[in-house]
């Protein structure tokens, strides 16, 4: 099959990695000829325009796009929207919010799918999870896609109509920011507490048999090793969260608690304060307040 593939950052190149090792055609565009040139390299045939791109690819297309949710997804998609008829069909594999996915599945002339991407790019070698929302046929069509660049036929599904396979990714994502959370907790809850304890053996033993292994653990296990068991120079501060936003917007719209999920979230927004969270100076200031106890105070 013929695939073109738009965004090739460091999930992108996977896609067109996967796909030209499993003998798809290739056609590979963006906007930083750096990463045309290394697609080319992998045995992508550059594009070095949106119009030389449609120009490039076969009168049925097929796209996958994998460029930064939001405006970009729009960008491409008007770029793309004359070159495109109800033949075609667009993959948008970012983590685009579902509500966008619906929106341009309406308004796109092509089928459009929606699909969540998990694995990320440390997952190449194994492939993707993949979540995909859209009509049936579109997807039957991209099957031979989907098998490349997830870990195989078990690797990907259709969840169901249009703005399905984010809505899904976007819960994996919730569910994601809360494993992080309590690993943290137990990790720091270990490395506070009464023994002097090796980190990385910990999660070492625990990946091996433990109720609680995981892949997540077995990248905590990483962390210590190459980081230290105390986190070396690692600063306190979480990026990343607008996927675990919309998680819990969702949860509040449906009114399904997930204080799990929130708190894990709450913690993100929290690590980001310059100068120590004014909640906690308050709480502080208080007990001195209605107890006179000592006022920890800054340098
Ligand atoms: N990195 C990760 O762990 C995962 C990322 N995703 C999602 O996949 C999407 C891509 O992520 P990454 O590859 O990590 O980002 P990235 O920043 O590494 O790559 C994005 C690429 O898109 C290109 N681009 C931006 N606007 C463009 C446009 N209008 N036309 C053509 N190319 C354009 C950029 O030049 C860049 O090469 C995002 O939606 C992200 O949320 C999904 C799962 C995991
Ligand atoms: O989807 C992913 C993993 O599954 C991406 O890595 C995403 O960026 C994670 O979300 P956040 O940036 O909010 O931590």
């Amino acid at each position: 099959m013929q695939l073109g593939v738009i965004g090739l950052g460091r999930m992108g190149q996977i896609v067109v990695d996967r796909t030209v090792a499993a003998g798809h055609d290739v056609v590979a565009f963006d906007l930083d000829d750096d990463a045309v040139a290394a697609a080319a390299e992998a045995g992508a045939d550059p594009a070095d325009s949106i119009d030389d791109f449609v120009d490039r690819l076969g009168p049925e297309k097929r796209i996958w796009l994998m460029v930064p949710a939001g405006e970009a997804v729009d960008v491409t998609l008007e770029e793309l929207e004359d070159h495109l008829n109800d033949d075609d069909v667009v993959v948008d594999g970012g983590n685009s919010f579902f509500e966008d996915s619906v929106r341009r599945a309406e308004s796109c002339p092509a089928a459009y799918l929606d699909c969540g991407t998990s694995g990320g790019p440390a997952g190449a070698e194994l492939g993707f999870s993949l979540m995909v929302g859209g009509p049936q046929w579109a997807y039957d069509e991209l099957e031979p896609v989907f098998d490349a660049v997830a870990t195989g036929p078990d690797g990907h599904g259709r969840m169901g109509p249009s703005g399905s396979g984010h809505y899904v990714k976007m819960i994996h994502n919730g569910v994601e920011y809360a494993l992080m959370q309590t690993y943290g907790e137990g990790f720091e809850l270990l490395h506070e507490g009464r023994y002097d304890l090796d980190l990385e053996n910990v999660a070492a033993v625990w990946n091996n048999g433990a109720v609680i292994r995981s892949w997540l653990l077995e990248l905590c296990e990483e962390a210590f090793r190459e980081e230290g068991t105390d986190l070396g120079t690692v600063a306190d501060r979480i990026e990343g969260g607008s996927t675990g936003t919309w998680t819990v917007q969702e949860g509040l719209e449906q009114e399904v608690p997930l204080p799990l999920i929130y708190t894990a979230l709450a913690e993100r927004f929290g690590s980001r304060a310059d100068d120590g969270r004014f909640s906690r100076r308050l709480a502080n200031r208080l007990r001195y307040g209605f107890g006179r106890h000592e006022v920890p105070r800054r340098e």
